[in-house]
């Protein structure tokens, strides 16, 4: 039987990305002559990828972007973004541990995040964690990102695990969703940068904090979807 495996989006999971998030942005939108956006902006902008962030922190002061404008407001961010990484961003508290927890065990690690593949490995390096993961998939990584269940199953299939044995851990929507597409039990994590409580997600599980997050918990939720 293959290793249970455990797979975590990455804004608002694994790391607290906000600070250079709202750094990055504000330094296209200002060039462009827009009002900054506030930490308060990001539940609205985050979770959909670097594109949809973008296009949807101009959309805020009432501004549309053309797909040139568009392409070019992304190389700047993702220029600004790479360049200034791994920045203020931190892991949440007690999650280093909880990966040394879950790995002591044997269990596998992976991460699904609508994040672009290059700047979530960039990221993940810089805060020592990138080999950490058998598989780390990004919004741009298949032809398909969450809630798509595929994003999913395929960052199973490139972890070398089974999706039987599989859990997802997310702060919003899109994760519990993906989640559920391709029935995998899901976790939520309350400190991310979802839109909405998240109870009303209806996540499988709720943990307050990364000390709960242990090899226990992870098998009982697999056992319980037998
Ligand atoms: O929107 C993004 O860039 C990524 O967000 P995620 O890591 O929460 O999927
Ligand atoms: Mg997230």
């Amino acid at each position: 039987m293959s290793p249970p495996l455990v797979v975590f989006d990455l804004d608002g999971t694994l790391v607290d990305t906000a600070p250079d998030l709202v750094a990055s942005l504000n330094h296209v939108v200002t060039q462009a002559g827009i009002q900054p956006v506030t930490y308060a902006d990001l539940t609205h902008l985050v979770g959909h990828g670097a594109r949809a962030m973008i296009e949807r922190a101009f959309a805020l002061r009432g501004r549309a972007l053309g797909e040139e404008d568009l392409a070019s407001q992304m190389k700047a961010f993702v220029e600004f973004y790479h360049g200034s990484m791994p920045g203020e961003s931190l892991p949440y508290p007690g999650l280093v541990e909880a990966l040394d927890r879950l790995q002591d065990a044997g269990l596998k690690l992976a991460v699904c995040t609508n994040k672009p593949e290059m700047l979530a490995k960039r990221l993940l390096d810089g805060l020592g964690l990138v080999d950490r993961f058998a598989a780390i998939a990004g919004g741009d990584t298949f032809s398909m990102r969450k809630p798509h269940a595929e994003h999913l199953l395929s960052t199973v299939a490139n972890a070398g695990a089974s999706a039987e044995r599989a859990v997802m851990v997310g702060d919003s929507l899109n994760d519990i969703l993906v989640a559920r597409n391709a029935a995998v039990p899901s976790i939520a994590v309350p400190f991310g940068y979802s839109d909405v409580p998240i109870e009303r997600l209806s996540p499988d599980r709720i943990i307050q904090h990364f000390d709960e997050l242990t090899p226990e918990l992870v098998k009982t939720m697999l056992e319980r979807r037998k």
